[in-house]
């Protein structure tokens, strides 16, 4: 030791240094049991939040973790009330300043809707990741350890700043607006066929290839409900049954999964323009899995007074159109625009 030399490494690994990291759990296969390849037949959210960070090894040098159980179901199950209770848990611990960023582990069947519902009402520019696994923690080749691992890196990294919530799997990070399932069983499921993906997570480093895209922030409605928006999917042969049923139910909004650049048949038009009369607000996007939906293509727009998807698949574009009539938005012009905020 040399007199009045400190090591200059001394305090850089400090444990209190390290992000603060709280892990909000809902359950999906990354809480997955079974003992076989298959994955047949397993169950869903049988692994608590806190027994899945345990099977991660090094991940607490990466960050110190707060597990919480938000809920513990497979996300065929997920719901709105999650959703409110997710946000608001996410607003206090920003608000409260519990955490540096936060990791969610969820299902994939529905991990880009819960995404991009928080994605539009979370204001803050700590890091919000989504992550999840394709096969159960038991079995054989197991991805959620390794994505619970990537997950709390990217958590961790500042450049994740800013850039909304983020869906971190496979080591590919993908924002919340662009990414969608696109396979029903293989580990790179995830894609964003419209945006392309923002980052990759390598042994060695975080590397984000795109800029952090425009976002609008829409508030959460007081009272915790969304009004009810039906999703009708176009098909050879489409007869209006299902556009007037929902007429009937009472939705405030029907989205049209359409054919093409979101085209229905003639007489799903008509039923749509009856939607219409009755003022409910129809947004049209597309069941192709790919591409833009864009105005007056081959269905006039402005005539019908109709919303264009843009990018947004028919999942998401339910959640914005619910998002904005709970802000009070009913104006198809002002709608079509906060569709195109995100772009
Ligand atoms: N790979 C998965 O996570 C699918 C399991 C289940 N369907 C879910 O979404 O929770």
């Amino acid at each position: 030791h040399t007199a009045g030399v400190e090591a200059p490494t001394a305090t850089v690994h400090k444990q209190d240094a390290l992000p603060r990291v709280l892990v909000l759990a809902t359950g999906g296969t990354i809480s997955g049991k079974i003992n076989t390849r298959s994955a047949i037949g397993y169950d869903a959210g049988a692994v608590t939040g806190q027994q899945l960070i345990a099977g991660v090894p090094g991940v607490e040098k990466l960050a110190q973790l707060q597990v919480e159980q938000i809920s513990n179901i497979a996300s065929q199950n997920m719901n709105s009330q999650v959703w409110f209770k997710l946000a608001e848990r996410i607003r206090k611990a920003f608000a409260n300043n519990e955490a540096d960023a936060i990791v969610i582990t969820h299902g994939t069947d529905t991990m880009e809707e819960t995404a991009f519902f928080l994605d539009n009402v979370i204001g803050d520019s700590r890091p919000v990741i989504l992550t999840g696994a394709m096969r159960p923690s038991t079995a054989i080749s197991a991805d959620g350890p390794a994505n619970m691992y990537e997950a709390v890196k990217v958590a961790a990294d500042p450049q994740a700043r800013g850039r909304g919530v983020l869906v971190v799997l496979n080591d590919v990070i993908q924002s919340a607006r662009g990414v969608s399932k696109m396979h029903t069983t293989e580990l790179q499921t995830f894609h964003s066929p419209n945006l392309g993906p923002s980052g990759y997570v390598d042994p060695a480093s975080v590397r984000f290839i795109t800029a952090a895209q425009p976002r609008q922030l829409l508030a959460l409605p007081a009272d915790h409900t969304l009004a009810q928006v039906q999703i009708v999917y176009a098909h050879a042969d489409m007869d209006a049954q299902q556009i007037d049923d929902a007429v009937k139910d009472g939705a405030r909004g029907i989205v049209i999964a359409g054919m093409g650049d979101g085209n229905v048949s003639d007489t799903a038009l008509a039923g749509i323009e009856r939607a219409r009369k009755a003022g409910v607000i129809v947004v049209r996007s597309t069941r192709v899995g790919s591409g833009m939906t864009n105005r007056n293509v081959e269905v006039d727009d402005d005539r019908y007074g109709l919303i264009a998807s843009m990018d947004l698949n028919p999942q998401k574009a339910r959640i914005l159109l619910q998002l904005l009539l709970a802000n009070g938005k009913t104006k198809p012009e002002d709608i079509q625009l906060a569709f195109q905020a995100g772009l």
